[in-house]
Formats: C-alpha cells, structure tokens, sequence
C-alpha cells in the first residue's frame, strides 16, 4: 500500500489563500466592527464594495477551521458554485450562507477567537513526536492530556503522558461528563480528552492541541465546529511501518492490530481540513503551529 502524494504547491496555494481572506475579515472586524456575516451583509447591501467582489470560497477560507475540503462540502451543501462571488448570490443562497455563518462560525473574524487543532493520523506517524516539538519550542500551547486505560510504557509519566486510570475511573469520567470526547482506540485500550483544562485554556485566549485518533476526531467536530482538524501523513506506508517497529514499544501482535487500524484511517484522511506530511519534525510541527494563529 501506498500513501498518495499530497499536492503540497496546491496546499501552499490555498494557504496563502486562507490568510487574505482572514486578513480581509480582520480588517472589516477591526476597523468597522463586521464579523462574517457583516462582511456578507455589507456584500449584500452594497453592490459596488470590495465585499461583494469576494468569491464564497475566500470568505469560508477566513473561517478558523474550515480547509479546502470541508469548503467543497459546505457550498455544495449550500447549492453555491465555487465562483460565485458574495455580491451575486441569490436571496435564497445568501439566506443559507447566512445560517451556515451565524450557526458554525458565530466568532469568526473575532480577534479573541483561540484556535483548537486537533492532530490526528495512523500509528507512529508522529503525532507524539511533533507535539512534544511544539510543547518544547512553543509557549502558550496548551497540549491536552488525556485519560487512557491502557498500561502505561517506560518512561511515560502519569500526568504528563496521560492520566493512566482503570476502567472504574473512566467509566466514572464519562458518567460525570468529563469528557470532550473518548473512544475505544486499535480495539484495545480505551482514551478520552478531559473537557475542563480546554474550556480553560480557550476561556483565557490559548491555543489548544488534541493528538487523538479520527473517532476523537469527529466527536471534537460535532462538539466544536470551529475546530481544525489536521491529518498528519507518513512519506510512505513503507516509512510508517519502518517507524512503528522501529520504535518497538509494541508487540508484534499489538503492531498488527495498529497497522490494520491505520490503512482504515488512512482512507480516511479526506474528512480532515488539513494533511500536512511528517517528513521533518520541525517543518511539520511549524506548519501544525501556523494553523493556531
Ligand atoms: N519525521 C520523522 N522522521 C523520522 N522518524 C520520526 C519522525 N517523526 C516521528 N518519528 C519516529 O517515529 C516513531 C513514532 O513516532 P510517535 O511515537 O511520535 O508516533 P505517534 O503518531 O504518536 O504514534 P501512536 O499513535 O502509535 O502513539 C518514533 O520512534 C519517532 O521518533
Ligand atoms: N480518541 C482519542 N484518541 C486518543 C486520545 N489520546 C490518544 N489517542 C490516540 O490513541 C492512539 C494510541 O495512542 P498510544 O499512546 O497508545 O500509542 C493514538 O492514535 C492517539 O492519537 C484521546 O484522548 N482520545
């Protein structure tokens, strides 16, 4: 099996994107108070402006959380061509963006929006690797640490690495609504995000990052739309396997069962609004940082 090549030009292409559109909603934010749905109102009442020259896509492009893939989704959702600039959308086009905006992006364009990432992707492709890097060479990250019932390894530490618990102690942690998400991982053990660290952390202007598997995934996409979801990708499936026995903290049965796990979440990785491919650690851990600011 082969991981298919990411068009990392296109990526940079949408990127550049993204950040000129963030940039013009910021700017009508700051300088006239207009959110989102301000910059579509004021597309809507004035014809001649240079907000209803702005195609759809760039205006979504703005939104935290929203990549190019979940763009295509929503104006296809939407019934909206993906030239159609805001200025020439019918009534009923701009009343459905207008809902999307109010309903999944109510803070966009705010200054004091905080950026949830979540970091997703197959075994030992290096989640763990590259958010020690950005716990380690980036302040004001909050780097959530989950419960998990599975054992934990050499050198892990309870508290830092996760909270090692036992099964009465998650299964308490649900019943009391501790958690963001949980889901039993590779069939084996089962992890889950704590809720409250987050809702402080974001409550106080921080940058949050969840390295979690993609069933984590989508529940923090249901529960938080806003959230940025970013698929992390080996450089091949040869490379993949190459570090998971090469790290050799499982066994050979256990690596197994991971590497099945990881050709399902490969097929995957479309749903995420971000691949980024773990070829360095630094550049994947700058470009994972880039989508907090
Ligand atoms: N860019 C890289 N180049 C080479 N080796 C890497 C790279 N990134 C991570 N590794 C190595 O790959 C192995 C797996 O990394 P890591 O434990 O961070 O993966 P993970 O995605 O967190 O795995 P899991 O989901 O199984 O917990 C480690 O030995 C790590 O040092
Ligand atoms: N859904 C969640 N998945 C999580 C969480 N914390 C970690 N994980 C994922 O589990 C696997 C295995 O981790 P390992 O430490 O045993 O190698 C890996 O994909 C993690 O990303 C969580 O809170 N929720």
């Amino acid at each position: 099996m082969t991981v298919p090549d990411v068009d990392r030009a296109a990526g940079s292409r949408a990127a550049i994107a993204a950040r000129r559109a963030r940039a013009a909603i910021k700017k009508a934010v700051t300088e006239q108070r207009r959110s989102a749905t301000g910059v579509l109102d004021r597309a809507s009442s004035h014809p001649d402006s240079l907000e209803a020259g702005m195609r759809v896509t760039e205006l979504l492009q703005g939104i935290p959380g929203l990549g190019r893939v979940r763009i295509e989704r929503v104006i296809e959702r939407l019934s909206i061509s993906p030239s159609k600039r805001l200025g020439g959308l019918g009534t009923l086009q701009r009343d459905r963006l207008r809902e999307y905006l109010q309903k999944r992006a109510p803070f966009a364009g705010d200054e004091k929006a905080s950026r949830l990432v979540v970091l997703a992707g197959p075994t030992a492709v290096g989640k763990g690797t590259v958010s020690t890097w950005i716990r380690e060479n980036v302040p004001g990250v909050l780097l959530s640490v989950s419960a998990t019932t599975r054992a934990p390894r050499p050198g892990e530490i309870d508290g830092v690495s996760y909270y090692f618990v036992d099964d009465a102690e998650f299964d308490r942690m649900i019943e009391a609504g501790e958690f963001l998400e949980w889901a039993v991982v590779h069939n084996s053990s089962r992890y889950g995000t704590p809720r409250a660290p987050i809702d402080e952390a974001l409550a106080d202007g921080k940058s949050v990052l969840l390295e979690i598997d993609i069933q984590g995934a989508r529940q923090v996409r249901e529960a938080m739309p806003e959230a940025r979801l970013v698929f992390l990708l080996p450089p091949s499936w040869a490379e993949l396997v190459r570090r998971l026995t090469g790290r050799g903290t499982e066994t050979a049965e256990e690596q197994e069962r991971r590497l099945a796990t990881a050709e399902v979440e490969l097929a995957a990785q479309n749903e995420f609004d971000y691949l980024i491919v773990n070829n360095d650690v630094e550049t994947a851990a700058r470009d994972v940082v880039e989508l907090m600011k």
